[in-house]
């Protein structure tokens, strides 16, 4: 149940523990080298594509979270809560929430050189978040086990060092590019 990330460091969180046993790599699976290529084969995926629901540009009604960056195989984003992103009043929808950590967990994925979707997502919600503010995500790899990689991640309220929101662990599973629907 308890796993930490690949190799510590300032960048990298001391492990939030939010997995369950679904989402816990099996013992001996591997923890992924940072790849500045992977890195580079996500930022051109996500140059390529302005419609994700969570950081397309075209995507009115969708978060548009802003990606930030990759150091150290932890992936950085952002987004603004909005009044249409509330669920009860003045307060972010989890769903919402749920969204952002996918989002992370997700180019933390893609960070290593293949296309994933999500299989599982595990969420906890630990404080409320207002309308209003600025939600600073960040998610690394805890290890890959053949096609399935394992991801954690947590959001932070205010600013990278703010109060943590939610914590998220979840499986990834590696899709060739016949997988997605081009668009029509
Ligand atoms: C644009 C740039 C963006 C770049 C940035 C990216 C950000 C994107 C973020 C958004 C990501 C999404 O929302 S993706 C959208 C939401 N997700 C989806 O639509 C996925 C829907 N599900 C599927 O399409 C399918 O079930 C798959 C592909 C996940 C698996 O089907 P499959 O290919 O037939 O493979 P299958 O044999 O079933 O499973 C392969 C291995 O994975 C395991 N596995 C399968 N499902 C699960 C599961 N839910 N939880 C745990 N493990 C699982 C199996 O046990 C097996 O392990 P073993 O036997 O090998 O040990």
């Amino acid at each position: 149940m308890t796993s930490s990330p690949p190799s510590p460091s300032a960048s990298r969180p001391a492990r939030p523990g939010p997995a369950s046993s679904r989402t816990t790599p099996p013992p001996g699976a591997p923890a992924p080298a940072p790849s500045g290529e992977g890195a580079a084969v996500m930022l051109a995926s996500l140059a390529g594509f302005d419609g994700c629901f969570g950081c397309g540009s075209e995507a009115e009604s969708g978060l548009r979270i802003r990606h930030t960056g990759v150091e150290d195989g932890v992936v950085t984003c952002e987004f603004t809560v909005r009044r249409e992103h509330q669920g009860a009043p003045g307060l972010c929808h989890g769903g919402v929430l749920a969204t952002a950590m996918d989002e992370a967990l997700g180019g933390a994925a893609w960070l290593l050189g293949n296309r994933y979707v999500t299989g599982r997502l595990e969420t906890d919600y630990l404080a409320p978040v207002p309308v209003g503010s600025d939600v600073h995500v960040r998610a690394w790899c805890t290890g890959l086990d053949g096609r399935k990689a394992y991801l954690e991640g947590e959001a932070r309220v205010g600013g990278p060092d703010g109060p943590v929101a939610v914590r998220a662990a979840g499986v990834f599973i590696e899709v060739p590019q016949e997988h997605f629907v081009p668009e029509s």
